[in-house]
């Protein structure tokens, strides 16, 4: 794909469907009693993993483009797969999953493409384990084999933020007889405990802790899915780094657990403005953004978690800002579709940019002249739109190898900028 530098954005767009809302609101539906109707679904390689996977759990789905709807069969209504349960790419389909197939009783085998069986299941296998279920994977990694039934509810102490742990173990919790909890270092996206309680589960939230009592029923529920704030990050980003331009993303989601780009663009300088908050358990909004002169920061502690998927993006806004941005404690983009501290680093290098790893992070100085380059997506789509968005900025056409792999998030990635483009004429 070869992505030419652009004049400013300009116009009004609707990013698509929350990814990480799509998946739960399907696995949860499949779990409620009676019909769930979905709106706004993200309709593409993740959600459609998870979806593949519950039509092979016995769960009927009906699907049109971004509306679908799901024939729950209860708590206990998943039958037994007569083959393996493909997750793609998706590591969030293999974790949330895993977390449910722990309170059935039978056994099925979790796997993926190349990516996906690099990522660590160990991280699930330790707690899915000690409530009773039996999981194994091969050195940690997918396949991933689980038997279940008859769980205890755990309190688990969370070595890592991360949603998909908590949510595989809250899943699983939802099978055990008590209150089974998580306690994670920092407080990773809440979209599990949200929906679980709006379904009519008894979840208790304290600070870092989430619990949830099991064998509640569920019913089924109308859910709108929010913007994806993870691939609004992209043409905000894009705004604020192309002179003039000025654009306004409706209907983003703004979970608190979501926003820390939000947070760092601000404190770099940038001019973003929230308007009509609305929604009900997720809150949406509108986001007005307009280019801005960037500065750079210091980030880590507890706003990488509400961040963690846009590390990439914001490493190229760094690029475009005055000084030293310093990004700590984001050691777990190294398990992510590839391992996206080392990749950014070296993408970005190539167009001469003075980026440097450290053990946990990124230290990015900005302000110095770049040029066009052929770059590497690594078969991962936040990085693949990262290095489209930087492109927009550089003198000449830069290359960028299997940007196919956008699809997993955002298909009209690069005809929403085109649009965005011409209405600037
Ligand atoms: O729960 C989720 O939907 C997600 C959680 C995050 O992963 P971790 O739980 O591994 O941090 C995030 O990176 C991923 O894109 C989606
Ligand atoms: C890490 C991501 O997704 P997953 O873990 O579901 O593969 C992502 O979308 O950036």
């Amino acid at each position: 794909m070869l992505i030419t530098p652009k004049r400013p954005l300009f116009g009004c767009v609707a990013v698509p469907g929350d990814k990480s809302i799509s998946h739960r609101a399907l696995l949860f539906s499949a779990l409620a009693e009676g019909d769930s109707h979905i709106q706004n679904f993200l309709s593409t390689g993740d959600c459609l993993s998870t979806m593949a996977c519950l039509r092979r759990l016995g769960i009927d789905i009906d699907h049109h483009g971004t509306e679908v709807t799901v024939h729950g069969r209860g708590l206990h209504g998943l039958k037994a797969p007569t083959a393996l349960l493909d997750c793609g790419n998706s590591g969030t389909t293999t974790r949330l999953l895993a977390g449910i197939l722990c309170g059935c009783e039978f056994e099925s085998t979790l796997d993926g493409d190349a990516s996906l069986r690099r990522r660590p299941m160990e991280r699930i296998i330790t707690p899915l384990s000690q409530m009773g279920a039996t999981v194994s994977g091969m050195g940690g990694c997918c396949p991933l084999t689980v038997r279940g039934g008859n769980l205890r509810p755990i309190h688990y102490q969370s070595p890592v933020a991360s949603a998909q742990l908590k949510s595989a173990v809250l899943l699983a919790g939802l099978f055990a007889d008590g209150e089974t909890s998580v306690t994670e270092p920092a407080l990773s996206r809440n979209h599990t405990e949200l929906m679980l309680r709006e379904m009519g589960a008894e979840v208790r939230i304290d600070g870092c802790t989430a619990a949830v009592r099991g064998l509640p029923t569920l019913h089924a529920c109308d859910i709108t899915v929010p913007g994806d704030i993870s691939s609004a990050a992209f043409l905000i980003v894009a705004t604020l780094i192309l002179a003039e331009s000025e654009i306004v993303l409706t209907n983003v989601g703004v979970n608190e657990t979501r926003t820390g780009l939000l947070d760092v663009l601000r404190e770099m300088g940038a001019d973003i403005e929230i308007f009509n908050r609305r929604g009900g358990c997720e809150p949406v909004a509108d986001l007005l953004v307009r280019a801005s002169t960037l500065h750079g920061v210091k980030v880590g502690g507890d706003i990488i978690p509400r961040m963690i998927d846009e590390i990439p993006i914001l490493a190229v806004a760094a690029l475009f800002a005055s000084g030293t941005t310093v990004i700590r404690d984001a050691e777990e983009l190294k398990v992510k579709e590839t391992n996206r501290l080392s990749a950014i680093a070296e993408e970005l290098k190539k167009c001469g940019a003075h980026i440097e790893t450290t053990a946990d992070g990124l230290v990015i100085e900005g302000g110095h002249p770049l040029h066009a380059a052929a770059f590497s997506s690594h078969g991962d789509h936040r990085m693949a739109m990262s290095e489209a968005v930087l492109a927009l900025r550089l003198d000449e056409p830069s290359a960028i190898d299997d940007f196919a792999c956008a699809e997993i998030s955002y298909p009209d990635f690069l005809g929403t900028i085109a649009r965005l483009t011409e209405e600037s004429l």
